[in-house]
């Protein structure tokens, strides 16, 4: 990342995460405990590999952890006719895992931002929400770092995020309630300050879609 903008971050976007990881035998080894205090038996065959392929499955389901989500919004560029309005990308959808209970959370997320001078690619906002995403999270404090990483890196007049998700942790277990959504909001710059300007963004993120 350019030396310049890292300086300017809070140490939430940093590049590299700050866990010191165990070894893979000694995460290997909690899952075998896991497995035994499911009640299952982890030596017999269906299970002997299993504790290998949930390890590696937790390198992919966290690999967020890894990346940085600063250095995605790094490429910007101007050269768009002068465009100045809003950008809303919506649908986005993800799966993270909540961080009480390490269970998904599968949501839909709503990002937008109002360029000012300058934009990003689009595929950009879905891998900020991805790499969120691939960390364990709340649904509130994944809105509000979508929003803010937007909003640092590329300081445009405004950003909006609104995020629309199930929580397994709720259906599966505890309360077990299927189907309740969750929604949240984060609004910057001039989505905070006009009310005109959450109503348009929640407009646009709430027509049909182009296929029909
Ligand atoms: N605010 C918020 N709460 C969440 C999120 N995901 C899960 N939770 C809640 O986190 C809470 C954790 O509550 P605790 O009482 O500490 O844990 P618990 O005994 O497992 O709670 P229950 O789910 O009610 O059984 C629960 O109410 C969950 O529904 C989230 O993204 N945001
Ligand atoms: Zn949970």
């Amino acid at each position: 990342m350019d030396a310049a903008i890292k300086k300017m971050l809070p140490a939430a976007y940093m590049d590299k995460p700050v866990t010191d990881r165990p070894t893979q035998e000694e995460a290997e080894a909690a899952v075998l405990t896991l497995l035994r205090w499911a009640g299952d038996d982890p030596t017999r065959e269906g299970l002997i590999d299993t504790p290998r392929r949930v390890v590696k499955a937790y390198r992919e389901m966290f690999e967020g952890y890894d990346k940085c989500p600063a250095e995605e919004l790094g490429r910007t560029f101007e050269e768009v006719a002068g465009y100045d309005d809003m950008v809303v990308m919506r649908d986005i959808s993800f799966h993270s895992h909540c961080e009480h209970h390490m269970v998904p959370i599968i949501g839909k997320a709503h990002v937008g931002y109002l360029p000012d001078g300058k934009v990003v690619g689009l595929s950009k906002l879905i891998r900020v929400v991805e790499i969120f995403a691939h960390r364990l999270q709340t649904q509130e404090a994944m809105t509000a770092q979508i929003a803010n990483v937007i909003q640092d890196v590329l300081n445009p007049r405004g950003v909006a995020v609104v995020i629309e998700a199930n929580h397994m942790c709720i259906e599966m277990r505890g309360i077990r309630k299927q189907g309740s959504v969750t929604t949240t909001a984060t609004f910057t710059g001039a989505f905070r300050d006009n009310p005109e300007e959450q109503v348009r963004f929640m407009t646009m993120i709430k027509s049909g879609t182009i296929t029909g």
